[in-house]
C-alpha cells in the first residue's frame, strides 16, 4: 500500500526566522561565509570550500564562462552546462581556466638569442607588452630576464640584435619566491615601484608574473575562489550517458568539480556514474542529484558523492512538478536532507555538504536555507537576470528582461537525452520566458551578500555553522505573510533584486 509520510510539503515563503541574541562584536564585517564544498572527515576542513555559499545552476541560460569568472571573484563556483558537445564544454573550461587572477602564467616568452624582431612579433600576437626572456622560451622555463615594449624602437635599435642586449637582467630584476600571497605581491608593486613582478620556484623557473595595471581589479575581489595555481575555480555538469568520454576531456581542460546533472538523481544510473569516477578518477571532486529526502541523499552519498544537490520541481522555470506529479516542497526536502546528512556523518565520519537547488525566491530564501542546514545553494533564475548570463538582453515597456529557459524545455534541446536516440521531446519538464534584467552580477550578488548578514548579524551568528546550529525558525500563517507586507501606499521601492 501506498505510503504518505508524515508532515506536509513546505516551502522557504512558509517561515521566518526569530532573531538571537546578537554580542557587539557580531556585525557584518565579522562576518565569515565560507562554506564546505565537498566530503570531508568530520572535525576537518574540506578540501574545497567555497568563499560564498552561491553557485549557479547547470542551465544554458545561465552558466557561461563569463559568469563563471565573475562568480568565482566573488568566492561562489559555476557548473558549466553540459548540454553541448564534450568539446564545447571543454572550451568553455580552458576559458574561465585561463582567466588571469592575480598571478599570470605569462604568454609572452622568448629566448635571449631571439632577434628584437622576433620579440616585437611575440608582443603583437599577444597584445602584451612585457615579455619574460627564459632560457628555452617556455612560460616555465629559467627566468634570465624581463624585455618590454619601453626597452626597444624599431627607429632606434637594429632589430637583428638579441633579445639579450635590451632585456633586465634577472641580477638586476626585483623577483620572489612562489610561495608568497596576492596581497604580498602587491605589496612589493607599490613598495618597490615596480610595473611587474616575476615569481620563480627554488630552481629559479618563471612560474607567474603579476603586474601592477591588475591591482585595481585583484583589489576588488579579496575573497575570489582560486586554486593552488591562483587559477579561477569551475565546475562542470555532466550526465549519467556520456560520462565515460566527458569526463577524461573536463579533467584534462583542468575542472575543479564535476555534478551529476538529473531531475532525479535516486537512480542506479547515478550510482553507476559516481563509482565509475570514484574508480577512474578518484581525484576529482562528483556531486549527485537532485533528491528529496533522506533516504535518496544517505543512497548517493554510499555511492561516492562528493555533495549532494537537493531540488526537485522548484526552480523557476520548471515544471516537473506539474507534468509528472513528483517534488516535494523546497524547505521541506533540505530539512529532511540535511537531517540525513548528519545521521551520516556521525555514522560514517564523512560529512557530505549539501546543496539547496531551485526555490529561491527571495533573498532572504538564501538566509532561510543556510539557517536550515544547506551548506550552498544553487540558483538559475537569480543569476540568469544579470549581464553576464548568456541569455538576450530584450527592450520591454518598462526597462530591459533577459531570456531564460528550463533544460527541461523544447528550446534546450536537450541531446542527451533525446537526440540520441532520434526520438521528439514527448513532453516539456521546463518553460522559456524571461526574468528581469538586473545589471552587473558583481553588484547585485553584493546586495544579497549584504543582505545574508545582515540576517546573520540578526540571528547572533558569524560563521554560517553557527547560524544553521543556533537557528530558531517559525512556520507563518497567511495572515502573518500579510503582516510582512508594506501596508501604505509605497512611495519608493528599496533596493531589491529578488
Ligand atoms: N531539478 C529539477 O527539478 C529538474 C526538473 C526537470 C528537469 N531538470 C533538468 O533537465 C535536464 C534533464 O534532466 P533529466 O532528469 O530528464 O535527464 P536524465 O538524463 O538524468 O534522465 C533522462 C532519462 O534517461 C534515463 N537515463 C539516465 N541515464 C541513462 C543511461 N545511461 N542510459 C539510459 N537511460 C538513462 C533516466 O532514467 C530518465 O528516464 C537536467 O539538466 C535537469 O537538471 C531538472
Amino acid at each position: 500500500m501506498a505510503q504518505i509520510i508524515a508532515g506536509v510539503s513546505r516551502t522557504f515563503n512558509e517561515f521566518l526566522l526569530l532573531p538571537n541574541r546578537t554580542s557587539i562584536d557580531c556585525s557584518p564585517d565579522a562576518i565569515d561565509l565560507s562554506t564546505p564544498l565537498m566530503r570531508h572527515v568530520v572535525g576537518e576542513a574540506s578540501p574545497i570550500e567555497l568563499r560564498s555559499p552561491f553557485t549557479s545552476a547547470i542551465m544554458q541560460s545561465v552558466s557561461s564562462p563569463e559568469l563563471a569568472i565573475a562568480l568565482a571573484r566573488n568566492g561562489g563556483l559555476t557548473f558549466l552546462h553540459h548540454n553541448q558537445s564534450i568539446e564545447e564544454q571543454v572550451a568553455d573550461v580552458r576559458q574561465v581556466k585561463n582567466f588571469k587572477a592575480g598571478f599570470v602564467v605569462s604568454d609572452t616568452n622568448v629566448r635571449p638569442d631571439d632577434s628584437l624582431a622576433e620579440l616585437a612579433r611575440v608582443m603583437e600576437r599577444t597584445g602584451h607588452s612585457t615579455a619574460a626572456v627564459t632560457h628555452d622560451g617556455s612560460a616555465s622555463g629559467r627566468l634570465l630576464g624581463l624585455v618590454t615594449s619601453r626597452d626597444f624602437h624599431p627607429q632606434r635599435h637594429d632589430l637583428s640584435d638579441p633579445v639579450s642586449g635590451r632585456m633586465t637582467p634577472i641580477e638586476n630584476l626585483p623577483h620572489a619566491a612562489c610561495d608568497l600571497t596576492l596581497s604580498q605581491a602587491n605589496a612589493r608593486l607599490w613598495d618597490e615601484r615596480l610595473d611587474c613582478l616575476p615569481v620563480l620556484d627554488v630552481d629559479g623557473h618563471l612560474e607567474y608574473l603579476v603586474f601592477r595595471s591588475d591591482y585595481t581589479d585583484n583589489k576588488r575581489y579579496p575573497g575570489q575562489l582560486v586554486d593552488r595555481d591562483k587559477r579561477l575555480r569551475v565546475g562542470a555538469g555532466i550526465n549519467t550517458h556520456d560520462y565515460r568520454e566527458r569526463v577524461p576531456a573536463l579533467l584534462d581542460a583542468g575542472v575543479d568539480v564535476l555534478c551529476l546533472d538529473s531531475s532525479d538523481g535516486y537512480s542506479d544510473w547515478q550510482s553507476q556514474a559516481l563509482s565509475w569516477v570514484k574508480k577512474h578518477y578518484p581525484e576529482i571532486p562528483v556531486g549527485g542529484g537532485n533528491v528529496v529526502d533522506g533516504e535518496a541523499f544517505t543512497f548517493l552519498a554510499e555511492a561516492g558523492a562528493d555533495f549532494v544537490k537537493v531540488g526537485v520541481g522548484g526552480g523557476a522555470i520548471c515544471i516537473t512538478r506539474d507534468q509528472k506529479g513528483i517534488g516535494r516542497g523546497q524547505a521541506s526536502a533540505v530539512l529532511d536532507v540535511v537531517a540525513a546528512r548528519d545521521i551520516f556523518a556521525e555514522r560514517t565520519g564523512h560529512y557530505v555538504p549539501v546543496c539547496s537547488d531551485g526555490g529561491l525566491v527571495h533573498d532572504y530564501h538564501v538566509a532561510l536555507a543556510l539557517a536550515m542546514g544547506a551548506d550552498f545553494v544553487m540558483m538559475g533564475r537569480y543569476f540568469a537576470r544579470f549581464d553576464q548570463a548568456p541569455g538576450a538582453k530584450l527592450p520591454t515597456r518598462d526597462g530591459f528582461v533577459k531570456e531564460h529557459w528550463g533544460e527541461g524545455s523544447n528550446r534546450a534541446h536537450n541531446w542527451q537525452r533525446y537526440g540520441q536516440g532520434g526520438q521528439a521531446l514527448i513532453f516539456e519538464e521546463g518553460v522559456d520566458g524571461y526574468v528581469p534584467y538586473a545589471g552587473d552580477l558583481n553588484e547585485g550578488l553584493a546586495l544579497t551578500i549584504a543582505k545574508i548578514k545582515a540576517t546573520m548579524v540578526s540571528c547572533g551568528a558569524t560563521t554560517l555553522p553557527k547560524f544553521r546550529d543556533t537557528a530558531r525558525l517559525t512556520l507563518v500563517s497567511e495572515q502573518s505573510l500579510q503582516e510582512s507586507h508594506a501596508n501604505v501606499v509605497v512611495r519608493e521601492t528599496p533596493a531589491s533584486l529578488d
